[in-house]
C-alpha cells in the first residue's frame, strides 16, 4: 500500500545483523526492532530539572544525551521506529494519584514539591519546561511519543499496540533512569515476550553508581541483553553495507 505524500521514513531493513552483547551476541533484523528512548526530559537530564533539584547526580547526562542522538540517527536510517517515552502528569496532578496511590508517597518529584512549596506545579507537569524533552533530542516527524504516568512505559499506555502493529519483536532501550523507568519498562516488555537490549552507556541511573551496576546486572542476568552505543551503531551500519 502506498503511504501518504510527504515525509517518507526509510524502509526497514530485513538483512540480519549481529549485535555484540552480554551475555551473548544477538541476531537482529532492523524491521523487527524498535528504539525506545526513556524520559529524556529536562526533569531527568538538565541542570535545574527535577532529578537535579531532588539531589541526584546528573553529571553524566550530557554524554548520554549525545550518545542517544547518535543511536537515534542510526536507528532512523535503518528504518527502525524511534519511540520517546515522556513521564509526567496533568498540571493539577490528578494523574499522579492522591494519597490513595503509592505513587503519591514514593514519587520524589511529588515529595520535593511538598517539601518546597515554591516548586508546586513545576515538576513533571505537562506543558512545563521540566516535562519537555531536552532540546538536543527532539522527535522527528516519523518518531512516536508515548506519554506515561508511572515508571513503566508499558503500564496504561498504547506502547504494546504500537509495537505489535509494526511487527516489532526486539526493543533497544536507552534513557534515564537505568534503575527506575528504563528497568521497569524493560521488565514489563520482557514479560510481554519482547527481546530487550539496553545500551548501557546511553543510560544514566538515579542514585549512586551501584544503582547503575545493579540495574545492568539484573538486565544481563535475568531480563535481557546489554550492549553499547558503538556496538549498536557499528552493527546496524555494517548491515546497511
Ligand atoms: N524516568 C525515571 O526513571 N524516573 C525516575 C524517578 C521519577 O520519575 O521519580
Amino acid at each position: 500500500m502506498d503511504g501518504p505524500a510527504g515525509y517518507a521514513p526509510e524502509a526497514p531493513r530485513r538483512a540480519p545483523f549481529i549485535l555484540p552483547a552480554r551475555p551473548e551476541a544477538l541476531r537482529l533484523v532492523a524491521a523487527e526492532t524498535a528504539l525506545i528512548i526513556v524520559d529524556m526530559q529536562n526533569a531527568y537530564a538538565s541542570p535545574g530539572g527535577y532529578i537535579d533539584i531532588a539531589g541526584f547526580d546528573i553529571s553524566g547526562t550530557s554524554q548520554v544525551i549525545a550518545r542517544i542522538g547518535t543511536v537515534a540517527q542510526t536507528a532512523r536510517a535503518a528504518g527502525m521506529p524511534v519511540i520517546f517515552f515522556q513521564n509526567g502528569w496533568d498540571p493539577a496532578y490528578a494523574e499522579a494519584g492522591g494519597p490513595g496511590s503509592p505513587n503519591f508517597h514514593k514519587s520524589n518529584a511529588l515529595k520535593t514539591m511538598r517539601k518546597q512549596p515554591e516548586l508546586a506545579g513545576t515538576l513533571l507537569s505537562k506543558g512545563g519546561w521540566d516535562y519537555a524533552l531536552v532540546d538536543a533530542l527532539k522527535p522527528e516527524p516519523a518518531d512516536l511519543v508515548v506519554p506515561k504516568t508511572r515508571y513503566s512505559g508499558f503500564f496504561n499506555t498504547n506502547i504494546d499496540s504500537l509495537l505489535r502493529a509494526r511487527g516489532i519483536r526486539n526493543i533497544v532501550f536507552t534513557g534515564i533512569a537505568t534503575n527506575v523507568c528504563v528497568e521497569s519498562s524493560l521488565r514489563d516488555a520482557f514479560h510481554l515476550e519482547y527481546f530487550c537490549v539496553v545500551l548501557e552507556d546511553a543510560t544514566h541511573a538515579a542514585g549512586p553508581d551501584f544503582a547503575q551496576k545493579a540495574a545492568i546486572y539484573n538486565i544481563e542476568t535475568f531480563f535481557g541483553w546489554v550492549s553499547t552505543t558503538a556496538d549498536f551503531c557499528g552493527a546496524v551500519g555494517q548491515a546497511a553495507g
